[in-house]
């Protein structure tokens, strides 16, 4: 991509906090301008995201419509929630049947069969547009105005994923609501998700980084997943065998293709691992927007997308099993892709 300048801020304290976690390079994903979307420009923008999640699994997208100071808000807000004391936070706490709420590395044993990797404290808050009142009962209610900007959000947050995966459809030679359709299936409609991410300074010389990092992963459930981070670099992603540091651009969106996409697009496209890395003497935040198939979905990939020379490679699933896999294997790379994948292939 052309055009883009990304300001560079050398960040000794994250290179350092990743010492011992392989080779470390610093290279931009693809940064699309999404302003030309519904004119002639459209065409262009769909083959650049096309290059950009064959090439990377990953691109940044800028100019996309989402109202900044909703970002900056919900960002503020979810920060807030982080610094309350442990008890408030617990309130929230996820649960063995209701894995939705606030997580950190001190719930490990205490969440019957879900199985806790994570040594970074997050919040999990699902959208079930059908009955958005309903589902609102495992958000916490604090601080004021969370639950509302959250709201908010995430129904803005559906859009954009939905537009995305349009684009994403047409280029692919789809019908542009196919991807979507994917992920309903026939049960109804996809649920989002909001997860938050909170990264303490990571302050012991002696504890390794890794041990305060959110470890390598695919996003495993996710159809589309759009990261907003704060000013403080943190995510990294493998890319030719090696961990790229990505510096957030102010207002822009970092998104990549879960596993259910590569499933979908019969690989064309691969969910790519990825971490979250602390820094040395600032708190980070990130905050992940989710596009999840409703659980009744069963997901195969799209019949079109298997050709005589593109055979099928995965296995058409239960969204369900495997998310119940999922939750009592814990965060481990390449789950779903691993599981479905036909073996001769
Ligand atoms: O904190 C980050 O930048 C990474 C977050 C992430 O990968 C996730 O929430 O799945
Ligand atoms: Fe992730």
């Amino acid at each position: 991509m052309g055009g883009a300048t990304v300001a560079k801020e050398e960040n000794g304290a994250m290179d350092q906090a990743c010492a011992g976690m392989g080779e470390l390079v610093i290279e931009d994903p693809p940064l699309i301008d999404l302003s030309g979307l519904d004119g002639p420009e459209r065409r262009k923008i769909g083959n650049e995201i096309d290059e950009a999640c064959k090439k990377w699994g990953f691109f940044q997208i800028i100019n996309h419509g989402f109202d900044s100071s909703l970002m900056s808000k919900a960002k503020m807000l979810a920060k807030e929630f982080f610094k309350q004391p442990e008890e408030q936070k617990l309130k929230f706490r996820v649960t063995e049947e209701v894995f939705e709420g606030y997580c950190c590395s001190k719930l490990r044993d205490s969440v019957g069969n879900v199985k806790i990797t994570e040594s970074t404290e997050f919040l999990l808050m699902f959208l079930d547009i059908q009955d958005i009142k309903k589902q609102q009962k495992y958000w916490p209610d604090s601080p004021p105005g969370f639950r509302q900007t959250m709201e908010q959000y995430l129904i803005k947050a559906r859009e954009l994923h939905e537009k995305l995966l349009a684009l994403i459809s047409e280029t692919i030679g789809l019908e542009p609501d196919a991807l979507r359709k994917a992920s309903e299936g026939s049960a109804g409609p996809v649920r989002t998700a909001a997860r938050m991410n909170y990264y303490q300074p990571w302050s012991s010389e002696d504890e390794p980084a890794k041990e305060r990092a959110l470890a390598s992963h695919t996003d495993a459930g996710t159809v589309l997943t759009m990261l907003y981070s704060d000013e403080v670099a943190g995510l990294q992603i493998k890319k030719d065998g090696r961990w790229v540091k990505i510096e957030p651009i102010t207002d822009a969106f970092i998104v990549n293709l879960g596993d259910q996409l590569e499933i979908m697009t019969n690989g064309r496209y691969k969910s790519v691992e990825h971490r979250g890395v602390p820094d040395k003497t600032r708190e980070r935040l990130s905050l992940a927007t989710a596009y999840y198939p409703d659980k009744q979905s069963v997901i195969g990939p799209i019949p079109e997308l298997i050709t005589d020379s593109n055979p099928q490679l995965y296995k058409v699933c239960n969204f369900r099993d495997y998310v119940e896999t999922f939750y009592r294997e814990g965060l481990n790379a390449r789950h779903q892709t691993t599981y479905a994948k036909i073996e001769s292939r």
